[in-house]
């Protein structure tokens, strides 16, 4: 059992060998997401977990998980190199584990230089060199977080409305600020790219990936699991 624990979310994926059998996302605050997650399976052979929540909400999910199947979950960390991928971090482990884990996923699937963005609660846009170098990176507040900025440190940025993500110019509040959000997710990304230069691969995942890939014009890949499939490759690693 694999599970990626994100800012909003937990995504959760149960597999054997190569086959799915199950997979759903948990909310601490959602009893029903909890009571699909312990229903998940009968008994897990292993429980991994890539999480970038508190220290506080990774020990009580540990403890969720060993009461229901008295299994210790294993947390994966940002390691200073893992399969020829390396840190440009000089503390490795400070490095969102979920970054870590997209860009070691992305590497397996394709070898050139890379651009990997995961479009979660933050916008993260990370650089690997065919050699396997992390270049650097950017952390960008999502479309939530970028609205909630707005709200909180304005006083008449205001609007009851709902409206799209799109990037024409706006003619109200609400257009105005959903469509500085969209431009400002989808600039980042294409400007990330014109600063990076010579050609790479792009990678996006993440719960904003589907809407940004379109945005971007399809081009690259979009792979929805790469988190777990990163935390797999880690995960088999160790156990090995
Ligand atoms: N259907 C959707 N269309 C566009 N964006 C979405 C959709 N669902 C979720 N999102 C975006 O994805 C974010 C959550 O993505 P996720 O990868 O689960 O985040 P995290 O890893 O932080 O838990 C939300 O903040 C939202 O911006
Ligand atoms: C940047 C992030 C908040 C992204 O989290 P997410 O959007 O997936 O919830 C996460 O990777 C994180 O907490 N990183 C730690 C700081 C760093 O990567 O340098
Ligand atoms: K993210």
């Amino acid at each position: 059992m694999q599970l990626d624990v994100g800012n909003s979310s937990a995504k959760w994926r149960v597999v054997q060998g190569d086959t799915l059998l199950g997979r759903g996302s948990y909310r601490e605050e959602d009893p029903v997401s909890r009571e699909e997650l312990l229903a998940c399976c009968e008994q897990p052979d292993y429980i991994w977990v890539s999480s970038v929540a508190s220290a506080e909400q990774d020990s009580a999910l540990s403890r969720l998980l060993q009461e229901r199947w008295n299994v210790e979950p294993w947390f994966a960390r940002s390691e200073a190199e893992t399969l020829g991928l390396r840190n440009s971090y000089t503390e490795p482990e400070r490095m969102g584990v979920d970054r870590w884990l997209a860009m070691l996923a992305a590497r397996e699937r394709s070898r050139g230089r890379l651009c990997v963005v995961d479009a979660g609660s933050a916008l993260t846009i990370d650089l690997v060199s065919a050699a396997g170098e992390h270049e650097g990176g950017y952390i960008i507040p999502g479309p939530d977080l970028m609205e909630r900025a707005l709200l909180l440190d304005t006083d008449r940025v205001r609007f009851s409305e709902a409206s799209d993500y799109r990037l024409d110019p706006g003619c109200s509040t609400a257009q105005a600020v959903r469509h500085g959000i969209a431009l400002a997710q989808v600039g980042a990304v294409r400007q990330a790219l014109a600063e990076a230069g010579s050609e790479l691969h792009l990678v996006l995942t993440g719960g904003g990936a589907a809407w940004l890939y379109d945005q971007l014009g399809r081009c690259g890949e979009f792979i929805p699991d790469l988190v777990l499939d990163g935390l797999q490759l880690q995960g088999e690693l160790r156990a090995a």
